[in-house]
């Protein structure tokens, strides 16, 4: 889901800077920043938007793995349910991302794919709704066969709409 209720609609800068917090046991430290730069590269290539990584506290969007109760209104539910959540572009928890870490993330076909679940949520992140287009990635439920071009027509739209 998206909580863009309690943030803006968009980010007024095209520079924005990501930070990678708690990870998660699934998968090599090497293979999370690799799929998450990945994730982060498909929305920069269909805008004018760039990413930075950064490891310092005042990131932009901070991305993390956590379970249960982690620290907002939104404790996650255990083994599969919700996979993830995003909030909207914004100061503070603005854009944060949390995935939740009683799934099992893959970089394949099995578990949970990281980079299709994380560029669902990093829409959400720049501000972009879900979508009723079962091919579109802002659609809300998980398809692990996604096609090689994650974004459809109506993402991309969506998105040089937004920015
Ligand atoms: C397998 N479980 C699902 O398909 C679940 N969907 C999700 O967890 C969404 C994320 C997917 C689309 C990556 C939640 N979301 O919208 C975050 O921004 C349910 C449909 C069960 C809620
Ligand atoms: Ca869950
Ligand atoms: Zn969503
Ligand atoms: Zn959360």
């Amino acid at each position: 889901e998206e909580y863009s209720h309690i943030q803006g609609t968009r980010w007024n800068k095209n520079v924005i800077t990501y930070r990678i917090g708690r990870y998660t046991r699934d998968l090599p430290r090497n293979t999370v920043d690799s799929l998450v730069e990945s994730a982060f590269s498909i929305w920069a290539r269909a805008s004018s938007l760039t990413f930075v990584r950064s490891h310092t506290r005042n990131a932009d969007i901070m991305v993390e793995f956590v379970a249960r109760e982690h620290g907002d209104l939104y404790p996650f539910d255990g083994p599969r349910g919700t996979l993830a959540h995003a909030f909207g572009p914004g100061l503070g928890v603005g854009g944060d991302t949390h995935f939740d870490d009683d799934e099992h993330w893959t970089a394949g076909e099995t578990g949970f794919n990281l980079f299709v679940v994380a560029a669902h949520e990093f829409g959400h992140a720049l501000g972009l709704k879900h979508s009723r287009n079962p091919d579109s990635l802002m659609y809300p439920t998980y398809k692990s066969t996604r096609p090689a071009n994650l974004l459809s027509r109506e993402d991309v739209t969506n998105i040089n709409t937004l920015y």
